[in-house]
């Protein structure tokens, strides 16, 4: 019988997060997180099916140990990267460029192309490369596969794709809006249509998709027409630790006032931003506490990320022009109740409201938290990249009769 397995590492600038999924019933056999890659002490946690979880902290230096030691916690539960019913591995990549629009089998050229796009992902696709790399040494006889976070994004008009600048030097250097979290934005929209009954050719959604990355997508009839992040993953909204939209002139003082270099102020923008550089903290419970307890700078962190958020909710209600759902997924987007009733409070005239209750109220699945007789549903919807990117890597193997 073929293979059904498929190995998904989603590799980020200091974390690897893994599933192993068996797509025949769609059992995740093992989830998994390396995280704090290259500091002091990294932790790695692995959880096989219906079984205990693991934990090891450790020197974890580089990308390719972690992978190493992901593959060492497989192999002690009998699924080690060498067993016979692996089909495939799946990779998370950030930054696509216009090239690929499609979940890609892995070759060399591939791998030049994503390598050639680290200028404009240069906290994601170094650490993408590193993931396809060790684990090709590991299993050179596998199907490799590339997932996209630009792919869902690649049917935005030119309108809302193009940056206002001169169209001969944004040309010559492939300078215009991507967009990432695609696989993210994708599946959630599909599930808000399932969740309120409809076809996604039906709804339009408006997707807030908040982690410690955070974009916003307006997804008409299951096809995104716009969304905040752009050429890099840093504009949009306000993040763990990226300042997301700014006046770009804010660059050129820091260059000729601040005498900051551009690495320094790429560092600024991109680590030491956001909530982190408002306020100390980018985590969001660690600042609702803060607020909770009192805190001024807590407060200020949070209404400046709730300002911006309001302003994109209400940008792709104007860009969609009639919205059927407003959904909320990722860290943020799924566990902090209070996000979600700042973020739509005082909407009302959009049709847009939390029912107290049902928002502070849990639930594992995708759920409504809207009233009951609202025009417009607000929505809380669990993301789930990483079965995503098995499902497409598993159909795209099973297409091209590749499997091992
Ligand atoms: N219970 C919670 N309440 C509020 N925020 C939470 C909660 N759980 C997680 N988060 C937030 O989610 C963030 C991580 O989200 P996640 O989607 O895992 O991000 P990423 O994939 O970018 O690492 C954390 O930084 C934290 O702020
Ligand atoms: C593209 C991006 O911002 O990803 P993440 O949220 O994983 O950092
Ligand atoms: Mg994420």
């Amino acid at each position: 019988m073929s293979p059904t397995r498929v190995l998904v590492l989603n590799s980020g600038s200091s974390s690897v997060k893994y599933q192993l999924l068996d797509m025949r019933g769609g059992d995740r056999l093992a989830v998994g997180l390396v995280e704090r890659i290259g500091e002091e002490t990294s932790r790695l946690k692995h959880t096989p099916e219906g079984g205990e979880s693991r934990e090891w902290s450790g020197a974890v230096p580089d990308h390719e140990s972690a992978l190493k030691a992901v593959a060492a916690e497989l192999a002690k539960d009998g699924l080690g990267l060498d067993s016979p019913e692996l089909a495939a591995i799946g990779h998370r990549v950030v930054h696509g460029g216009r090239r690929f629009t499609e979940p890609t089998v892995i070759d060399d050229a591939v791998l030049a192309e994503i390598e050639r796009l680290i200028p404009v992902a240069p906290l994601h696709n170094p650490a993408n490369l590193t993931g396809i790399r060790t684990a090709r040494d590991l299993r050179p006889d596998l199907p490799q596969v590339a997932v996209f976070d630009t792919a869902f994004h690649t049917t935005m008009p030119e309108s809302a794709a193009r940056y206002a600048i001169d169209v001969e030097t944004a040309d010559a250097h492939r300078i215009r809006r991507y967009g990432f979290h695609g696989t993210s934005h994708a599946y959630v929209s599909r599930e808000t249509a399932r969740l309120l009954g409809r076809a996604p050719e039906d709804v339009n959604v408006i997707v807030l998709h908040l982690g410690n990355g955070a974009s916003a997508s307006a997804v008409r009839g299951g096809r995104c027409v716009d969304t905040s992040m752009g050429l890099t993953p840093l504009e949009g909204l306000v993040m763990g630790t990226r300042s997301g939209d700014l006046d770009p002139a804010v660059i050129f003082h820091l260059m000729r006032v601040g005498g900051m270099s551009a690495d320094e102020i790429d560092t600024l923008l991109n680590k030491r931003s956001g909530l982190i550089g408002l306020c100390g903290d980018n985590d969001m419970r660690e600042i609702r506490r803060r607020v909770d307890a009192g805190d001024e700078r807590a407060r200020l962190a949070f209404d400046i990320y709730i300002h911006r958020l309001k302003k994109y909710i209400g940008a792709y209600y104007a860009v969609l022009g009639r919205v059927d759902a407003v959904v909320f997924t990722a860290g943020v987007g799924e566990n902090a109740a209070a996000v979600r009733e700042a973020a739509v409070a005082g909407l009302e005239g959009l049709g847009l409201a939390v029912d107290g209750e049902l928002n502070a109220g849990r639930g594992d699945g995708a759920r409504l938290v809207s009233p009951p007789d609202a025009r417009v549903a607000v929505a809380v919807v669990p993301t789930d990249e990483e079965m995503e990117i098995a499902t497409q890597t598993y159909a795209l193997v099973k297409e091209s009769g590749n499997p091992a």
